[in-house]
């Protein structure tokens, strides 16, 4: 007999004003697609093994990794299985593109994400056609787990400063891969410390003294039979972290480590047997597979952001506390307006999120078909707008979803809620792939070029076509959307103008250009991101938004309900479909192993001794 849902859930869901099913098809991309998420989510999440018995947070730091990957190669199996010959690829990328499927299964990550998340990626656009036939073999059916091994001790976000060394021999047609320094030893890549037996290393290439830059190699670094280090390598484990504490991040020292010369990957620059090297034609190919995963976290944004703002809502429909008005008993916390701006503003920039993941993925798509033809020109505007949608959502997301948990009180700093997991997650994600500060200006580099090419009457992309709209100074606002994307584009085209003129009067000053940059590089990152109306019309706006959040209130639950997220991806006492909070969150206090026994050893050994005056 299923648990008997909340009163006020349901009152809630009577309440709704549109048809949840409708939006949650229309997210999936359509009635199928959802059918297809749910069978595959069905299908799963019904294999054995998947789920802890005892809650992982009660698990030490090292069983905890044990624990993820015996869940790693149980899920693993699972999804293969699941997976439906006849589905075309495209319905099997859609049936995953929303499904947070691995949240069920791992709160703080999967010990394999890397190998999916970046090894196979760097296969697919590093290697040559041959590379890729063999490794791509080997790394889809498992034979071999993967990192991607860029990252040092002492460099992340200057690539061209990473220290580790390739030195090609062409003597034994080998490459000889060092770490000369501490700093130079590989730091961070997931999956590294004791899971995974190659990587893809970013190296710097010497070839008779001379530097060729940075380029990718595979490389195996344990044995594949007994996992044991192989000679010339160093491994170990970075240690406890914020979160994704079971992705088993590491480091890794070569110590004149050899490999063979077919490990360069040798799709964009090649070293042939003699040595002779054969430039890229973009040296930033090099920097692609990071340009694939930024398009890709912008849409692990929109979903890890709807989980969060779909525990939260749920819950302050639940939660009845204090008193709006005497004798009227404690109204639902969702009926203030204050948690409806908290946790409105996170459903509706899910959804943003969800719309420019989409368009992002198209643009990735185009522009990575046209450098398959030896077209490059749309790959900076690519990299400009990855580096700003990566930063934006990402800052955003790790915003919202600690607004989300501090919108639950004390209820939502438990582990059990799985907010404290969903932010660790999130706020990783503003340093990894680049950290945020550093792709804006990344942007901010394509804005400044733009606003120069626009003076002098070239063409803009669309993208940076609001720069050359020479948009009156004395725009009459008006509060529809057209009227407010004008007035937006008005003031974003008023920042990088400011930030230009900014640099241009410390050039006047005597700076270098350097330097002059470095001066105006706070308004260059607002310039990239930040845009504000001007103040008469921020009343007539809030008016709207106030209206808004009102219109929003009675299909706040519906909303969430059509992010369709099962109980067990949502994994939270505060969450759950039926509202059962105060239930759940006893049953979960009760697994606490303190609570096996009332009175705990240490009052005996410490505590009672210590209030008698004996220690
Ligand atoms: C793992 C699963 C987690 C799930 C968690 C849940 C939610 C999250 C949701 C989704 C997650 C999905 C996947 C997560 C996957 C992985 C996460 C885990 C691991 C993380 C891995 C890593 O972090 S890998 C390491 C990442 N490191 C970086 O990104 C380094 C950043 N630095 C750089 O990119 C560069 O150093 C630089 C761009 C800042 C500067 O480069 P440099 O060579 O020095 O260039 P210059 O500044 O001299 O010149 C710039 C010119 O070059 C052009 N350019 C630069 N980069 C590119 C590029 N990539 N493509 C094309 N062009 C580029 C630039 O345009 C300039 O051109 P102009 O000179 O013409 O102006
Ligand atoms: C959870 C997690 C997982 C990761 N997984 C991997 C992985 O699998 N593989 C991998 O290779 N790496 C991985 N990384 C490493 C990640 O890519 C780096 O941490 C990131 O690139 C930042 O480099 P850094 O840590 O060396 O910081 P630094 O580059 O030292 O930057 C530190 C700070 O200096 C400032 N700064 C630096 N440069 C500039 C600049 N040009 N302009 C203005 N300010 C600047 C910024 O404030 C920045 O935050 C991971 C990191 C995390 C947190």
């Amino acid at each position: 007999m299923s648990a008997k849902v909340n009163d006020d859930l349901l009152t809630e869901r009577r309440k709704c004003e549109f048809n949840v099913e409708e939006l949650t098809n229309y997210l999936d991309g359509g009635a199928q697609a959802t059918q297809n998420r749910r069978k595959l989510e069905d299908k799963v999440l019904s294999t054995k093994g998947l789920f802890d018995e005892v809650p992982e947070e009660y698990l030490s730091h090292k069983e905890k990794y044990e624990n993820a990957v015996r869940k790693a190669v149980v899920y693993y199996k699972a999804m293969k299985e699941a997976e439906d010959p006849n589905q075309t690829e495209q319905e099997r990328a859609n049936a995953t593109y929303r499904s947070l499927l691995h949240a069920a299964v791992f709160k703080d990550n999967s010990p394999f994400s890397l190998h999916l998340a970046m090894f196979i990626p760097a296969i697919l656009g590093q290697a040559d056609e041959e590379q890729k036939k063999y490794w791509m073999k080997r790394a889809s059916k498992m034979e071999i787990i993967g990192t991607y091994a860029q990252t040092e001790l002492g460099h992340g976000t200057f690539i061209r400063g990473l220290e580790t060394t390739a030195t090609y021999d062409p003597k034994t047609e080998e490459f000889v891969l060092h770490s000369p320094t501490l700093t130079a030893y590989k730091w961070w890549p997931g999956s590294l410390a004791h899971t995974a037996n190659y990587c893809v290393v970013m190296a710097h290439l010497y070839i008779n003294g001379k530097s060729c830059g940075i380029q990718p190699f595979i490389v195996q670094f344990r044995d594949e039979e007994t996992h044991q280090p192989l000679p010339g390598i160093k491994l170990g484990e970075i240690g406890a972290k914020l979160g994704f504490n079971t992705v088993n991040n590491g480091f890794l020292g070569f110590d004149q480590h050899r490999i063979p010369r077919n490990r360069m990957l040798m799709k964009n620059a090649q070293v042939l047997k003699d040595g002779t090297f054969k430039r890229s034609p973009n040296s930033k190919l090099t920097y692609g597979t990071m340009v694939y995963v930024r398009v890709v976290i912008v849409n692990g944004m929109a979903n890890q952001l709807a989980r969060a703002v779909t525990i939260a809502v749920r819950y302050s429909a639940v939660r009845r506390q204090s008193e709006l008005k005497p004798d009227a008993g404690e109204p639902q916390i969702l009926d203030y307006v204050t948690q409806q701006h908290k946790l409105f503003i996170g459903i509706a920039s899910s959804h943003a999120f969800t719309l420019t993941a989409k368009w992002l993925t198209r643009m990735y798509q185009k522009v990575t078909a046209d450098l398959e033809k030896g077209n490059l020109d749309e790959l900076p505007e690519l990299h400009a707008i990855a580096c700003c949608l990566k930063a934006v959502t990402t800052t955003d997301t790790s915003v919202l979803v600690e607004r989300s948990r501090t919108s639950c009180g004390g209820h939502g700093y438990m582990l059990s809620s799985n907010l404290p997991q969903i932010y660790g997650l999130v706020t990783a994600a503003c340093t990894y792939e680049g950290e945020n500060t550093v792709l804006m200006l990344q942007t901010a580099r394509s804005l400044v070029k733009a606003l120069e090419q626009a003076q002098s009457g070239k063409r803009l992309s669309p993208t940076m076509s609001y720069l050359s709209e020479k948009v009156s100074s004395r725009l009459k606002w008006d509060n529809s959307i057209d009227g407010i994307v004008k007035g937006f584009r008005r003031v974003a085209y008023g920042k990088v103008e400011s930030a230009m003129r900014s640099m241009r009067k410390y050039v006047r000053s005597g700076l270098g250009p350097e330097d002059a940059w470095n001066m105006s590089s706070v308004q260059l990152v607002a310039a990239s991101e930040y845009t504000s109306i001007s103040e008469a019309d921020i009343r007539q706006l809030q008016d709207t938004y106030e209206d808004l959040l009102g219109k929003i209130r009675p299909n706040a639950v519906g909303l969430v309900d059509a992010f369709d997220f099962r109980d067990q991806i949502l994994n939270s006492t505060l969450g759950a479909y039926d509202g059962r909070v105060y239930e759940r969150l006893m049953e979960e206090a009760l697994k606490s192993p303190l609570n096996a026994e009332p009175v705990n050893q240490s009052f005996h050994k410490y505590l009672k001794p210590f209030m008698q005056g004996k220690l």
